[in-house]
């Protein structure tokens, strides 16, 4: 069976997008991983399968690089707000908005969860300052924006072996559902950089939902004011958020081909 699929990303972020709301399409973990794989495959962080939905303009199904079924990823949503022109967007971590600008888009992205058990964490602590080191890394946050954050504020994110300790921090045991992992120094009271090890993927060039929830995380602790810039290694996102108040993102999402291929080469 052959599919056309988009090839685009948000910030160096980058997805394979199937169209499947005309012609269901029911992928395998192990096929998603296929696709997803950048020697023998097409190559992307995530695979997109937009679906017919009952609630919304469109679903959105997500498979990190992993074969694992996740349920939110931001720079996705732009990339699909910008091909269904803007509308509601339903994902497993909830209903979104998209509204686009040329390519710019702007995703509304719900509000965000702090619960330990909506993390969720595997026992009760303080989510704001969790009493939790590794190595040099301590005292993190916990956001879930539809999907887990830990969040760690650090003088020099560039001073931090993310792809050594990332991995060891996904899948420690206190987050039962594995954890992205943000590093962020907060530069000015307007300004956030940020680094990523996504969950599933490894290192990425940009993480919306990562972006989010540091944002978010920053602006509770009092250490910025919304709207923040997060400026991360493929470029900036702009992230609105207050108290009471879903998240806004904003930044390009970029459609770079669309081609064909077929199903039976993925197993
Ligand atoms: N790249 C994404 C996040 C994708 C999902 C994430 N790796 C997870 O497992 O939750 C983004 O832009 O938000």
């Amino acid at each position: 069976m052959a599919f056309r699929f988009h090839k685009m990303h948000g910030l160096g972020n980058d997805f394979v997008v199937i169209d499947a709301r005309a012609d269901a399409l029911a992928l395998t973990p192990a096929q998603a991983r296929a696709i997803a794989d950048r020697r023998t495959g097409v190559g992307c962080d995530q695979l997109i399968v937009m679906e017919p939905s009952t609630i919304a303009d469109v679903r959105m199904r997500i498979w990190n690089a992993d074969g694992g079924e996740v349920e939110a990823c931001g720079n996705a949503s732009r990339c699909v707000a910008l091909l269904i022109g803007g509308g509601t967007i339903e994902t497993l971590g909830g209903l979104l908005t998209g509204d686009t600008d040329g390519a710019q888009a702007t995703v509304d992205m719900g509000a965000p969860r702090f619960g330990w058990g909506e993390i969720p964490l595997a026992y009760a602590m303080d989510t704001a300052f969790m009493p939790l080191a590794w190595e040099q890394l301590e005292n993190p946050a916990a956001v879930n924006v539809g999907n887990p954050h830990v969040i760690f504020f650090v003088p020099d994110t560039d001073a931090v072996e993310l792809e050594r300790i990332g991995p060891e921090i996904e899948h420690d045991p206190i987050f039962p559902e594995r954890v992205n992992v943000n590093v962020a120094t907060v530069v000015s009271r307007g300004l956030i950089r940020l680094r990523v090890w996504e969950r599933g993927v490894g290192l990425t060039q940009a993480c919306g939902t990562g972006a989010c929830a540091t944002a978010v995380a920053a602006i509770r602790a009092g250490l910025v004011d919304g709207p923040v810039e997060v400026a991360l290694p493929g470029g900036s996102l702009t992230i609105d958020w207050a108290p009471g108040r879903p998240i806004r993102m904003t930044g390009p999402a970029t459609h770079v081909f669309t081609a064909d291929a077929d199903l039976a080469r993925f197993g």
